[in-house]
């Protein structure tokens, strides 16, 4: 793959040494290595620049290069050419620091001034905290104490989710970091803001003059957002337990969509504007009651079901770390308001779990039904439909409904099909440290955006703690509990099958002709 095309970037960073909190950490070597030598295969990271890794591990330098190359062999997506690797390496040091003790700052600093003046860096500085959140504040004062942030050139501070676990503390942190830090040198991760098809939906949206007249109330008869997962918790459950779906997916990635779809048009396509926007979705959100929770989201947790072997997969309640009587929900559903002039009525539907029959995200937007007078095939008419596919097969489709060649006159759902080529996107990661390093903080989440985003959800999390609504087992590799499927169907709509592949036509797809459109009356 070329991937300086995929990376769609052309420009090369500017000098800077990255400071890496937690470089021996799982993100790191999962994401953050890989992206970092994706950069530096498509020349996109400068000749003056340095990482400096700092983790409490006694690594010396030849070590931690060893440890960079064992995760770029393991989760690279691009085979390791040995020049390259070379010239990469040797832009990586290792700093021992526990990040409690604030006289290891002065380690830390000594060896970024050493960087610097061997790779000729002005002070130009990235720290990026991969590392448990409980630690964010306590490195953004040391950082202070011991000038590390104190830079004559520029400095940006990125930091990974979750923000805080309710308003009040991630009002706590946010304070913490801007003792040190300004609002616009604070970079705050959510992936999903990096995936090809997230930013994809501006695009689509404000350069193709044939959506924006029917995107509104008038034509849209409700939107979907699934994200769907198969794996279970994996081995995370001390974080989980305390997280459930709705911190973990719901307050972050699941709005960032929400907002994407429903923002009205900037005034230009700059950072603020668009931000602006996006948080004045989160101001027409309706924020519920615990009645209202009761009747708009549905929370789940799976039970035991078959892998793909036939091997019974543990419930949630019996994986390692779990409370065996934990209630801490896999799955949400939920049916969101936006109460503003363009969205009054029209249902936003989300869900997302773990252990679900597919990995996969995709958006639906469904449009209104054509009055059935001329085409009234029994109710087989179905709606037009577009689905954005996020993951794994990235693309666009649309249904429309044409006539069956041939003379029964017999109306048939086709699909218009927009694939992105496979491997062509990059990682969410090579794209968010490209604009986190220029400084373009635009698919960044801005401090109103997640405060906002916790003031809808903490009445929820609140309601759940209260029992409410009903916390309902679903079978692992199902698509959740009924009482997701009930939600919809209430308002006379199906959830749209979520495959996050590109759909043959819909003629040849039998089990989408009989779904229903919204039924008349
Ligand atoms: N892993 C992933 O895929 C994702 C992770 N995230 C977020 O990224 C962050 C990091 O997650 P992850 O990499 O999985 O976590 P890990 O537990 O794998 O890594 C934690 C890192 O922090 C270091 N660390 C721990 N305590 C200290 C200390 N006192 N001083 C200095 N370093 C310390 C550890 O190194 P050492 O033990 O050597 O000190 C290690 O490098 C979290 O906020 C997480 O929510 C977000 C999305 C995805
Ligand atoms: O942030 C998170 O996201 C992942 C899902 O991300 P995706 O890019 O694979 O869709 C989720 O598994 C994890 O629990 C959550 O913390």
């Amino acid at each position: 793959m070329n991937s300086t095309e995929a990376t769609g970037a052309g420009r090369a960073l500017p000098p800077h040494t990255f400071i890496l909190f937690g470089a021996t950490g799982d993100l790191a070597r999962r994401k953050l290595y890989p992206a970092l030598y994706d950069l530096f295969q498509d020349k996109l990271l400068p000749e003056r620049f340095a990482v400096v890794g700092a983790a409490r591990r006694s690594y010396t330098d030849e070590s931690f290069r060893d440890e960079l190359r064992a995760a770029l062999e393991e989760f690279g997506r691009n085979s390791i050419e040995p020049e390259l690797w070379e010239q990469f390496a040797k832009h990586f040091s290792y700093c021992a620091v526990d990040v409690r003790n604030p006289e290891e700052f002065k380690k830390l600093n000594e060896q970024v001034r050493k960087v610097e003046q061997a790779f000729d860096i002005p002070e130009q500085r990235v720290f990026y905290l991969a590392m448990a959140p409980e630690f964010f504040g306590e490195v953004a004062l040391h950082l202070y104490d011991s000038k590390l942030s104190d830079v004559k050139g520029w400095r940006r501070l990125i930091i990974e989710k979750p923000f805080g676990r309710d308003l009040s503390s991630a009002e706590t942190l946010n304070s913490q970091l801007r003792e040190v830090f300004e609002e616009e040198e604070i970079y705050r991760i959510d992936h999903y803001l990096g995936k090809e098809m997230v930013q994809n939906i501006e695009v689509l949206r404000f350069a193709n003059s044939i959506f924006e007249p029917v995107w509104n109330n008038r034509s849209i008869a409700n939107v979907q957002i699934t994200s769907s997962e198969t794996v279970g918790v994996e081995d995370r459950a001390s974080y989980y337990e305390r997280s459930g779906a709705l911190r973990d997916m719901v307050q972050n990635h699941m709005l960032q969509m929400v907002m994407m779809i429903a923002m009205e048009p900037p005034s230009r396509l700059k950072t603020e504007a668009i931000r602006d926007e996006k948080v004045k979705v989160l101001r027409s959100l309706r924020r519920f009651s615990e009645n209202e929770v009761k009747a708009h989201v549905v929370r789940g947790q799976y039970g035991e079901g078959p892998d793909k072997s036939g091997k019974t997969l543990p419930a949630y309640r019996n994986e390692h770390g779990v409370d065996a009587a934990s209630n801490t929900e896999t799955f949400i559903a939920a049916r969101l308001y936006i109460d503003n002039f363009r969205w009054a009525g029209v249902p936003f539907y989300i869900r997302t779990g773990k252990r679900m029959s597919v990995k996969a995200t995709e958006i639906v937007i469904q449009f209104k039904d054509m009055p059935r007078m001329y085409f009234n095939q029994e109710g087989q008419l179905l709606p037009n439909l577009l689905v954005i596919r996020v993951y794994p097969e990235e693309g666009i489709s649309i249904q429309l409904n044409a006539k069956r060649p041939g003379t029964d006159g017999t109306v048939v759902p086709v699909a218009m099909e927009f694939s992105q080529e496979p491997d062509n996107s990059p990682e969410a990661y090579v794209r968010l440290l490209y604009d986190g390093i220029q400084g373009d903080s635009t698919f960044f989440t801005r401090w109103d955006e997640v405060s906002l985003a916790w003031k809808f959800v903490d009445p929820i999390a609140a309601a759940f703690r209260d029992g409410i609504p009903p916390l309902s087992e679903y079978e692992s590799g199902s698509f959740g509990p009924a009482a997701s499927n009930e939600l919809v169907e209430h308002d006379g709509f199906v959830w749209w099958p979520v495959t996050g592949q590109s759909q043959p036509p819909a003629e040849q797809a039998p089990e989408r002709q009989h779904l229903p459109g919204r039924p008349v009356g």
